[in-house]
């Protein structure tokens, strides 16, 4: 039997991309999965493929929003918060509206989320909170500061929250993928081909060169970690960031 069966997990941005693939994932351990996003039509459709799926709306920036969502959701065993977005400006160029919009979003979005299902969590038997930060959490980068801001920013939250809670059955982890075959990436390389005129293989190129496998990194790669770290036997481990970067951090 699935030791996971029965749980149940919210997943921020859970209808597209890494999100999507980390319920796929936990359903396949037998996980009650909610996706949690602000486009309820796709993340419906993203459910009815998923077992004991279900979607509900939730702007991870507004109070309102995520009070209702994780109301509608009732108990909740694992938390991953994914949603995130990114931009790529030379830092003297970035308006002040830009850093806003990504705090809020990865980093604010996160604290307001975890702090909606913590209050049950530390008195419950289990408890998993993953954080999907990234290898910008983990060193720095040129031209995304306010995104390798912001993922610090997770990773900082991570450990302090993993202290907070040691006392609790609650563990609190991040993951950290280098560069993944996702949405966000399909923008990354739109991006690089607008401003350098480069062909898609050179912008793809310029992305799998920072692997040192030279790969981008498949969804479920990044899901199987998650997965682990839901497991009641990885339950000594807490306040870690692990990079699934092919080597590069
Ligand atoms: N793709 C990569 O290369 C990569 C690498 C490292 C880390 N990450 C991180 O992984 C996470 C998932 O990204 P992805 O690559 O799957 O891309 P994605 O764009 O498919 O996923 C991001 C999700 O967040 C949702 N979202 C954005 N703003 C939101 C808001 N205000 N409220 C609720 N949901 C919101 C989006 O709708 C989307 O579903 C992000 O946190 C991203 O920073 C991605």
């Amino acid at each position: 039997m699935n030791v996971l069966a029965g749980r149940r997990a919210v997943i921020t941005g859970g209808g597209t991309g890494i999100g999507l693939a980390c319920a796929r994932r936990l359903a396949a351990e037998g996980v009650e999965t909610v996706l949690m996003g602000r486009d309820l039509d796709r993340l419906r459709e993203a459910a009815g493929d998923i077992e004991a799926a279900s979607a509900i709306r939730c702007d991870v920036t507004d109070d309102d929003s995520v009070k209702a969502a994780f109301e509608a959701a009732g108990a909740v065993d694992i938390l991953v918060n994914n949603a995130g977005i990114v931009s790529a400006a030379a830092f003297h160029r970035t308006p002040m509206a830009d850093w806003q919009r990504i705090q809020a979003v990865n980093v604010e979005g996160l604290v307001r989320c975890s702090q909606a299902v913590v209050g049950p969590m530390v008195r419950a038997d289990y408890a998993r909170i993953i954080n999907i930060a990234s290898i910008a959490g983990l060193r720095g980068g040129a031209y995304v500061a306010p995104y390798v801001a912001s993922k610090h920013a997770v990773v900082g939250l991570t450990k302090s929250l993993s202290l907070e809670y040691a006392q609790t059955r609650m563990t609190v982890n991040a993951v950290c993928p280098g560069y993944v075959e996702t949405e966000i990436v399909e923008n990354s390389i739109a991006n690089i081909m607008e401003k350098t005129g480069r062909t898609r293989d050179q912008a793809l190129a310029e992305l799998t060169k920072t692997n040192p496998q030279g790969r981008l990194i498949q969804v479920e790669e990044v899901a199987e970690a998650v997965a682990w770290l839901c497991s009641p036997l990885s339950g000594s481990v807490s306040g870690q960031a692990i990079a699934i970067s092919g080597g590069a951090v």
